[in-house]
């Protein structure tokens, strides 16, 4: 029975707010990975509000069941208005059929093809973007809000993408307008957040190890050919600097479900319940809420070895650094950045071209520095940098780059 289920005590817990408010206030994801690795992959929380308790589940196996099965596990009715409101109805928001429907006939403007119609226009955007920043190295001051700047500077670099990507398949006719309004915003919503806040832990961590930033530089450096989509796969090292920063750096760092029925949910690792029962699968109720650390699960040590929480590209490189891949969360790359099943993120390629395009386009002729400012990160929908309270906010130093 889930209520033997190991968990932070309930007498530590609020009468309001039960155990969510105390992991809100910590840093993303922090209080969760705590209670992870002292409880194991699956515990309980109490819930604010009086509302059930919450399974808070890293479970590789139990999360893969969750995130295959969209009509049992639906997002949460906490999440939905929040999207709807901001975003509107449209795949990001959809459920059900509805969902299926709408994926159906937007899927076709995201595929591999898709992306690489729309590289050279990417690539050109990256160039717009560089050459701004270079302009800038001369007006940047230490301290400058450098996230609140990168996000409007990408979109308004980018807006034609958005077009593109729903002009190259003819297939929305099946769509009302209002939901190709709602969809559009979503892209451009759901795609820039994300892609951009990315960016900028990317340029943080670039800016933390001169190592890695040097190692980058001359892979790119050393790279003479045009930046299409065929030839960035070829940059390795790129390709393990942006896996490491979408590990640590995990754009939505959680996501929520709610089982819609009963169900029996497998594990692979069995746990221990408080009556002492050990259990390799369990049953869940109708209406039962789980939270899903996707945050926490790419950084468990147990999981990812002691130097988890290091920012350390040369993992991705080096033979049996990572354990085999039957061993690691199902998703892109064994992680749950992007989740995984049929909601996995639709823009997954797109938002994966972008970011090397415009990594190894700045990278090149720019040097990035850190100041003395102590970034935070917070899980508010996305994951945002907070530096002097102050949310969205990143300060770097840019200088120019010297030429091997
Ligand atoms: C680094 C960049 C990105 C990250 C880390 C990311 C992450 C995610 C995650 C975790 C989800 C699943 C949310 C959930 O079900 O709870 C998701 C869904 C989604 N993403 Fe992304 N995303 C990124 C970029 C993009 C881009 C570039 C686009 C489109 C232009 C996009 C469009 C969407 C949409 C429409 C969904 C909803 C899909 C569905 O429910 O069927 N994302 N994304």
């Amino acid at each position: 029975d889930i209520r033997y289920a190991p968990g932070p005590s309930a007498k530590s817990a609020s009468w309001i707010w039960g155990h969510e408010l105390e992991a809100f206030r910590g840093q993303a994801l922090e209080v969760y990975s705590k209670w992870m690795y002292t409880y194991g992959p699956l515990f309980k929380i109490n819930a604010a509000f009086f509302h059930n308790d919450i399974i808070v589940v890293g479970d590789h196996a139990a999360v893969q069941h969750i995130f295959a099965d969209i009509f049992t596990y639906m997002k949460g009715p906490s999440l939905r208005p929040i999207t709807a409101n901001i975003v509107g109805k449209g795949v990001l928001w959809a459920e059900g059929e509805d969902h299926v429907f709408q994926r159906r006939l937007l899927s076709p403007a995201f595929t591999l093809e898709s992306v690489k119609k729309m590289a050279d226009v990417i690539s050109e955007c990256a160039e717009k973007v560089q050459c701004l920043f270079t302009w800038l190295e001369w007006k940047f001051d230490q301290g400058k809000t450098f996230a609140g700047f990168l996000g409007p500077v990408v979109i308004r670099a980018f807006p034609s993408i958005v077009s593109l990507s729903l002009k190259s398949q003819n297939n929305t006719a099946g769509l009302s307008t209002a939901q190709i309004i709602d969809n559009i915003s979503t892209f451009i919503m759901a795609g820039h957040e994300t892609t951009g806040g990315a960016l900028n832990f990317a340029l943080m961590e670039l800016a933390r190890s001169s190592r890695v930033q040097q190692k980058l530089r001359r892979e790119v450096q050393q790279f003479r050919d045009a930046l299409s989509y065929d030839a960035i796969q070829k940059l390795e090292y790129l390709d393990a600097v942006t896996k490491e920063v979408l590990r640590l750096h995990p754009s939505v760092p959680h996501t929520e479900r709610v089982a819609m029925r009963d169900d029996i949910i497998p594990l692979a690792t069995p746990i221990r319940m408080r009556n002492g029962t050990v259990l390799t699968s369990f049953k869940v109720q109708k209406g039962q809420v789980f939270h899903i650390p996707l945050m926490t699960m790419n950084t468990n040590p147990k999981v990812w070895g002691e130097d988890a929480g290091e920012f350390q590209p040369e993992r991705w490189l080096t033979p049996n650094a990572i354990r085999p891949s039957n061993e690691l969360p199902h998703g892109w790359s064994n992680m749950v950045t992007f989740t995984d099943g049929p909601r996995l993120c639709i823009g997954y390629r797109l938002a994966l071209f972008e970011f090397k395009v415009i990594l190894a386009t700045l990278s090149r002729s720019l040097e990035f520095h850190s100041t003395d400012a102590t970034v935070n990160r917070k899980d508010i929908l996305t994951l945002q940098p907070v530096v002097d309270g102050k949310c969205g906010v990143l300060p770097l130093r840019l200088t120019l780059a010297s030429h091997t």
